[in-house]
């Protein structure tokens, strides 16, 4: 079941500009600052409602961000869902012809296990599933 609409993903050349401008903008600071080495990111998170803005720059040369950037500059390049049982939607979207990018459930960032979809099997836009990891 989704359940939010979790966070957009903002992809950013300059975190450190980028953050002071959406510091502006939100008139807020950010609640959270993180790197995910396996995704080759540092993001930057601020809370608006119940979502969140996620800002992601990229760490590496390989880092499906650097290369979203190098081919289409700034911009939103995904939008995250929260679920409630990762796994169980995972299964359903498979069974219903959706593309996902991992096998299983992976390790990102804000506590989060989480899955993409491709783009192409959802009208163009990058979507990302997230559930909350339970310490
Ligand atoms: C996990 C930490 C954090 C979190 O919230 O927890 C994150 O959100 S990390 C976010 C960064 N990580 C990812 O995005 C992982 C999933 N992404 C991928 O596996 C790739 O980026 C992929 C497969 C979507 C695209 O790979 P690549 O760029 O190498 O392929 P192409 O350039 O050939 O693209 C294929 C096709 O898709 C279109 N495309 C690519 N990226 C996007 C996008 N973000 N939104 C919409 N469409 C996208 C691209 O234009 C190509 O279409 P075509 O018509 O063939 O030109
Ligand atoms: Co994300």
């Amino acid at each position: 079941m989704f359940t939010n609409l979790e966070h957009l993903g903002l992809a950013v050349h300059d975190l450190e500009a980028a953050t002071a401008l959406y510091s502006a903008l939100l008139n807020q600071e950010p609640y959270k600052q993180e790197h995910v080495a396996s995704e080759g990111v540092d993001t930057v998170f601020f809370r608006v409602g119940g979502s969140k803005i996620e800002l992601l720059a990229g760490t590496t040369p390989d880092s499906a961000i650097t290369r979203y950037l190098t081919k289409k500059g700034e911009g939103i390049h995904h939008v995250a869902f929260e679920v409630a049982d990762i796994r169980a939607t995972m299964a359903r979207l498979k069974e219903q012809g959706f593309t996902l990018l991992n096998e299983e459930p992976k390790r990102g960032a804000d506590n989060k296990l989480v899955c993409f979809v491709h783009p192409k099997s959802a009208a163009g836009v990058l979507v990302e599933l997230c559930q909350e990891i339970v310490q």
